[in-house]
């Protein structure tokens, strides 16, 4: 049972923790009456949010992604900020094998009262997923969190749904291979505000600064998607952690610079009238997908689509035609 989204929004912004964990659940739920009052509460809660900075975080497998952000994480609460650390990963269920459903990874990051963890939302599409990350982050902010940090996996599409929803986006790199930016997709480093390269400790110092080069070298090559802004590549070390003051000198910086240049605030609004773009295309196709007489064509209108005997333009055409012959009785 959760309590009205009044009562609840009224906990959130006195910071109760357990408010939060459960705003969050309620945004996750399916269930339409649940919906309703998640529309309700986040309502409530929007003057309250966007005082933050978002950072998105992705990385190859294995580089150090949960070590380095428990050694970020602990390093931004030691300032006096309060992070909330939210993931967007729609390939594992909330049980399996989501890199923050073992906060034993982050061990004591998950302990400090400053941080609050959220393993990434289980739901069967990206844009579900992403709708309900966007939504918890908001909640967070409402309940005072300053920082927000949102990781990705790095499957498929998820990137650029984080990107779409956080104000700059760390690439989290290892030194090695000497393959400059070999085998990382290049629409990803594309979407990087800074490029970060793990591991710079022991053995691997070396290698590390030569990658850094590397990858310097490389970003020359790609158009900067940022006029203002000249995408930095550090080094650090997650597991001795150094170099992390660096890091999150970087997104001050960053933040200050797109704030001076009015870039945040227009990039933000940018981002909800997209987001707002994209609920109306979910709900859409939802409600074009539950209408019985959609429901009735559609199995034929597919096989014909998928034999090749009809154009997948002209079924689409019948479908939405029969749907909006039939959307004035629903009314
Ligand atoms: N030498 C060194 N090893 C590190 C560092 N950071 C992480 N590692 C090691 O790298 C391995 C992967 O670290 P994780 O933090 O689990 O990395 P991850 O990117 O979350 O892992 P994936 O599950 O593959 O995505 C572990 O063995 C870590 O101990 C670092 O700064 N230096």
């Amino acid at each position: 049972m959760f309590p009205d989204p009044q009562s609840l929004a009224r906990a959130l912004l006195a910071g109760e923790r357990r408010a939060l964990a459960r705003a969050i659940t309620l945004i996750e739920s399916t269930r339409p009456d649940h919906r309703l009052a998640a529309e309700a509460l986040l309502h409530e809660v929007l003057p309250h949010a966007g005082r933050s900075i978002r950072v998105g975080i992705t990385g190859v497998p294995g580089a150090g992604k949960s070590t380095f952000i428990e050694a970020f994480g602990l390093n931004v609460v030691e300032r006096g900020h309060r992070l909330a650390v939210l993931a967007v990963d729609p390939s594992s269920p909330r049980s399996g094998g989501s890199i923050l459903g073992d906060k034993t990874r982050m061990e004591e990051l998950s302990r400090d009262q400053r941080a609050f963890i959220r393993p990434s939302p289980s739901g069967c599409t990206l844009g579900g997923v992403a709708r309900r990350t966007r939504e918890a982050m908001l909640v967070c902010e409402a309940a005072g969190f300053d920082v927000i940090l949102v990781e990705t996996v790095g499957v498929g599409q998820s990137e650029t749904a984080v990107a779409d929803m956080v104000d700059l986006f760390l690439l989290l790199l290892v030194p090695g291979g000497g393959d400059e930016l070999q085998g990382i997709k290049k629409g990803i480093v594309e979407l990087a505000d800074a490029i970060i390269v793990n591991k710079a400790d022991g053995d691997l110092e070396a290698a590390a600064g030569r990658a850094a080069r590397d990858y310097r070298n490389a970003l020359h090559l790609l158009t900067p998607a940022n006029a203002a802004w000249m995408v930095p590549v550090l080094t650090c070390s997650a597991l001795a952690r150094s170099g992390i003051d660096q890091v999150w000198e970087t997104v001050e910086t960053f933040g200050q610079t797109m704030k001076d240049s009015g870039r945040f605030e227009e990039r933000r609004a940018e981002q909800a009238h997209a987001w707002m773009w994209s609920e109306i295309a979910e709900t859409l196709l939802q409600t074009l997908k539950d209408d019985p007489s959609v429901a009735r064509q559609l199995p034929d209108l597919e096989a014909g689509v998928t034999r090749g005997f009809l154009a997948p333009g002209a079924a689409a055409r019948q479908l939405v035609e029969a749907f909006r012959s039939r959307a004035p009785s629903s009314e």
